[in-house]
Order: structure tokens, then C-alpha cells, then sequence
């Protein structure tokens, strides 16, 4: 079977465009979208992700801050930071970077920040929100996934979705958002059993879980439309996902390639969400896919 490639590359520079005459009207009245990152550390993924962030943010003319934070920096002082960024209205969007270092209390991190200004979607508010299907922001990565499968018209209805990972930047919004459209949902993670066995029974197999190549040709249904979310280097150093290609390509009707796949969709979701809060802090009334 020939496989399918899901070009998010290709896609993302899509959803870029359409973002470019919704900037120009945000600064003709005099709003320029700003989204803060904030770094404790950082891996390897992390790395990438800040370096592609600020190069799109770039060329798009939204501006960008990181604040990088030494490894040992205390909760309170973190939290002090957040509270003042939340009441800056010069910043649209709040981004902490996971994972956090282990002396810090991610959910009491994820908690402080603005609802209205959480551009990942993983404040309470916000995930309880998406579970009862009215998101008012939606984390970036399934945001971008999605697209995938409006752009190619995959029908996701119906569909069995497995998804590999329960993460909450991954595995569980992107639950929410199956479940939204009628899809039926099943979440594996590292306590489940015969977890193969699930996997051959999807239609629609999504996988992070951060081990490389960890899903092979033999474990996916022939024909099924397999996302690739992993970001792994292999002990080559080389950029690969959570899915074996080589044995997945050919037997998978669509597939996400590592790179070019979901990273740069969710580097384009980022933007787009960072516009939207932009757009809603002026009560402005333009386009906002989310609420259209
Ligand atoms: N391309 C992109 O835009 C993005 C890529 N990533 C990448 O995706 C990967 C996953 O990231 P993230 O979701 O943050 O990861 P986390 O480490 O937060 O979560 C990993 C999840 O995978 C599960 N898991 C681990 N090992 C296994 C196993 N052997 N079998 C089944 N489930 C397992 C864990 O289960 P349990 O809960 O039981 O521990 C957990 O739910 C990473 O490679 C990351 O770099 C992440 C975000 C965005
Ligand atoms: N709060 C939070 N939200 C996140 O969404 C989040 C996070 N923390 N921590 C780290 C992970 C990882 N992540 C990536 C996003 C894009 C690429 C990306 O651009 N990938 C390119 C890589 C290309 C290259 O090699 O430069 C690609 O796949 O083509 C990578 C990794 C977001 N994450």
C-alpha cells in the first residue's frame, strides 16, 4: 500500500498565512500579539521547540519573550513571575515550558496561569472546558494534529482512535478532542496491558510517548492513519519519532513524518492561539477559528 505523507510542513505554512492579514488589522489598532515563554532547564524537545517557536514568531511580526530560569529556582518565585505576566496587557499569551524540574509543583504552575492568557490549554478551566466540548483554547499540539485531518478530509467520526500516552500536553486533550468529534476513544498508557493488541485494532493510531520507534508495521492495521507525535534522538543523534517508519510505511495509509510533521503544525497552533488571545484581549471582532 502506498503511504500516504502528512506534510506538516506544508500544512503549517497554511495556517500561517491565514494568520498574516489577522496580525496587520490586531497592529492597525495598535495591538502587537506577544507570547512569553518561560524556560526552567530545558530538554532536548524543549530546545527544539523554543528555537522553531521564535523563528516563526519572527517572520510572522508576533513578538516573543523567553525568560529562562535557572534549574534550582524556587516555586514562589515562579509563581511571582507568572502573576505579574498575568496582569501585564501587553502579553497575550503564557507558555511554561514542560517538563518542570522536580522540586516544582507543575499543577500549581499550570493553575496560576490566566485562563484567558494560557495558550497551551492546560489550565483546568480551560481542560474542563474542552471535556465538556465549548474549548476555549485548545493545547497545541492535538490542535495541530487535528488540522491534519480537515485538510485531507479524513473522517474521524466513528473511527476508532487509539491513542499511546496520557500525557497532559498530548495524550488527553487529544482524547477530548476524538470524543468531540464522535470518534470512538480508547487511552493507553504504561500500565496497559496487551497494549498491541489495542494498537491493531485502530483506524486511527496516535502515538507519544517519547521512546523511539517504539511502534512497528506489525502492531498498526493495515490502512490505518498513524500520527507520529514522538521527538526522540536515536544513538546517532538523529530526530526520530515513536514510530518505526520503515516498517510502518507501506502497510499505514497516512503518516506523519519526524521531522515535518506534528512539531511544525504545533508551532503554527501556538500562533494561531496567541493571535486568538490577542484578538479577544481588544474584544476585537475578527476571525477566531475556535469560536466560529
Ligand atoms: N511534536 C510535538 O509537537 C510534540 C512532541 N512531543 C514529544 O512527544 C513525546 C511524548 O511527549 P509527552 O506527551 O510530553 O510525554 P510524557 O513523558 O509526559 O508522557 C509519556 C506518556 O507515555 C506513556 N508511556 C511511556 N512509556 C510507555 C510504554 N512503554 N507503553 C505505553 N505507554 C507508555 C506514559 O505512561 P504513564 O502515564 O503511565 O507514565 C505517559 O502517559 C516526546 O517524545 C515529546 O518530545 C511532545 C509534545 C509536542
Ligand atoms: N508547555 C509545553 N508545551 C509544548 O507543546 C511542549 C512543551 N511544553 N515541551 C516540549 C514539547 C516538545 N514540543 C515540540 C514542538 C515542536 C517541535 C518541532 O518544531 N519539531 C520540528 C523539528 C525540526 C528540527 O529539527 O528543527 C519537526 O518535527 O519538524 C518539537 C518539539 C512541544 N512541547
Amino acid at each position: 500500500m502506498m503511504t500516504i505523507k502528512l506534510d506538516g510542513k506544508k500544512l503549517a505554512e497554511k495556517v500561517k498565512t491565514r494568520l498574516i492579514q489577522r496580525i496587520a488589522d490586531l497592529k492597525s489598532k495598535g495591538i502587537k500579539p506577544k507570547l512569553v515563554v518561560i524556560l526552567v532547564g530545558g530538554d532536548e524537545a524543549s530546545k527544539i521547540y523554543v528555537r522553531n517557536k521564535h523563528r516563526t514568531a519572527q517572520k510572522l511580526g508576533i513578538e516573543t519573550q523567553d525568560i529562562r530560569l535557572q534549574r534550582t529556582v524556587k516555586e514562589s518565585e515562579l509563581l511571582t513571575l507568572i502573576k505579574t505576566l498575568n496582569a501585564d496587557d501587553s502579553v497575550h499569551g503564557i507558555l511554561v515550558q514542560l517538563p518542570l524540574p522536580e522540586q516544582i509543583d507543575a499543577k500549581g504552575v499550570i493553575n496560576a496561569i490566566k485562563p484567558e492568557k494560557d495558550v497551551d490549554g492546560f489550565n483546568p478551566q480551560n481542560v474542563g472546558s474542552l471535556f465538556l466540548n465549548d474549548p476555549h483554547s485548545l493545547p497545541c499540539t492535538p490542535a495541530g494534529i487535528l488540522q491534519f485531518f480537515e485538510e485531507y478530509h479524513l473522517p474521524v467520526c466513528g473511527k476508532h482512535v487509539v491513542i499511546v500516552g496520557r500525557s497532559n500536553i498530548v495524550g488527553r486533550p487529544m482524547a477530548a478532542i476524538m470524543l468531540n468529534h464522535d470518534a470512538t476513544v480508547t487511552i493507553t498508557h504504561s500500565k496497559t496491558k496487551n497494549l498491541r493488541k489495542l494498537t491493531r485494532q485502530a483506524d486511527i493510531l496516535i502515538v507519544a510517548i517519547g521512546k523511539a520507534e517504539f511502534i512497528t508495521g506489525e502492531d498498526i492495521k493495515p490502512g490505518a492513519i498513524v500520527i507520529d507525535v514522538g521527538m526522540n534522538r536515536n544513538e546517532n543523534g538523529k530526530l526520530v519519532g515513536d514510530v518505526e517508519h520503515s516498517s510502518v510505511n507501506e502497510r499505514a495509509s497516512y503518516l506523519t513524518p519526524v521531522p515535518g510533521g506534528v512539531g511544525p503544525m504545533t508551532i503554527a497552533m501556538l500562533m494561531e492561539q496567541t493571535v486568538n488571545f490577542a484578538e479577544r484581549s481588544a474584544d476585537f471582532d475578527g476571525k477566531n477559528v475556535f469560536n466560529s
